[in-house]
């Protein structure tokens, strides 16, 4: 794991790696609750190997809280987690070393040099890649002598990425890499990220409220809500799920937003826009009986079908201008 999570792994501690055909995660029933709260509510889930899985949901949504399990720095309620084939109660060192995580705080030890704390990670990381350390680091004009607390939030980030790569994990794990970061550090992470799944059959679980980011990246698309498991596919498929009508409306549709299958509906230029759930020309039928005029089916990129399902019974129907 990165640098705020040390392990030492013995070199003579063989690596086990994970038979062909096994899950990377996979959680059976994963609980966990606070009081009478649930974070994580009967989770059932199984990743595969290889590529970008994105996890996504609102805030609160379990997300961190199922993070913190599968790298075993807490315990479920009940139910089961494994991580590489390992259970995640129980990870030792070597295991911990095929797994990478980078989360928003890049907290690194603030009075030490950036080649000092490199170093350390190298003695740690029995299969760390001093060339890909550096390939990744220079991405982000990182100067190694500079200490950690004089580095950009851009460049620290850059340092754990960096770090993280170069220990040739399995699996990286990304919580919100990306958080505060600006438009020129924002994309240097991504290409990185990209061109390190690419080069490598390292796994990558991606988190991020930005949809633009998901978009970019992920291969798999896993929506969480309130601790379960809402939705997994290809992102293409999500969008596939969500359609948007657009209907001329001769009077203010009250009851329509109450039909099966609407997320969202939002006047734009005088024009009633529904974006709608697993419903297809059946929908602009039910509008036509409603009063519309004219329905026009429209496209959905997949920032505003994840947002419209993540808000879904949050809005009621609003002015927008384009
Ligand atoms: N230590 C705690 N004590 C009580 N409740 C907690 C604790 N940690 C998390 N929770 C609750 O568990 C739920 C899930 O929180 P979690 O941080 O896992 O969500 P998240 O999806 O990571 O959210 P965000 O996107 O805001 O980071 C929330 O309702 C939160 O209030």
């Amino acid at each position: 794991m990165s640098a705020t999570h040390l392990s030492v792994v013995p070199a003579a501690v063989p690596v086990p790696s994970l038979p062909a055909g096994e899950p990377v995660i996979e959680t059976e029933a994963l609980t966990l609750s606070y009081g009478r709260r649930n974070a994580l509510d009967a989770l059932s889930l199984s990743i595969p190997r290889g590529r970008i899985h994105a996890i996504v949901g609102a805030n609160g949504a379990g997300k961190s809280s199922l993070f913190r399990i599968l790298l075993g720095f807490q315990s479920p309620t009940s139910g089961r987690a494994r991580i590489l084939g390992r259970d995640c109660a129980s990870l030792s060192a070597g295991d911990r070393a095929r797994i990478g995580f980078v989360n928003e705080e890049h907290s690194l030890p603030a009075w030490l040099r950036v080649d000092e704390v490199v170093a350390m990670q190298r003695r740690l990381y029995p299969r760390w890649d001093e060339a890909r350390y550096r390939h990744i680091a220079e991405h982000f004009n990182v100067d190694a002598s500079q200490r950690i607390r004089e580095l950009s939030r851009g460049e620290r980030a850059g340092v754990n990425l960096a770090m993280a790569l170069a220990q040739r994990p399995e699996l990286l794990i990304l919580d919100e890499p990306t958080l505060g970061l600006d438009v020129v550090a924002r994309r240097a992470l991504l290409e990185t990220v990209l061109e390190s799944v690419d080069e490598s059959d390292c796994t990558i679980i991606y988190c991020s409220h930005q949809m633009e980011e998901i978009e970019r990246l992920a291969d798999n698309l896993i929506i969480l809500e309130r601790g379960r498991l809402m939705h997994m596919s290809a992102p293409d498929d999500f969008c596939r799920r969500v359609s948007l009508w657009v209907a001329e409306m001769p009077f203010t549709p009250g009851k329509t937003a109450d039909l099966p299958g609407v997320l969202q509906v939002q006047r734009i230029d005088g024009l009633f826009h529904y974006l709608v759930l697993d419903h297809g020309e059946d929908f602009a039928q039910r509008l036509e009986a409603a009063g519309a005029r004219r329905v026009l089916r429209g496209a959905v990129g997949l920032e505003r079908a994840v947002n419209a399902f993540l808000t879904r019974g949050h809005a009621a129907p609003t002015e927008a201008s384009r």
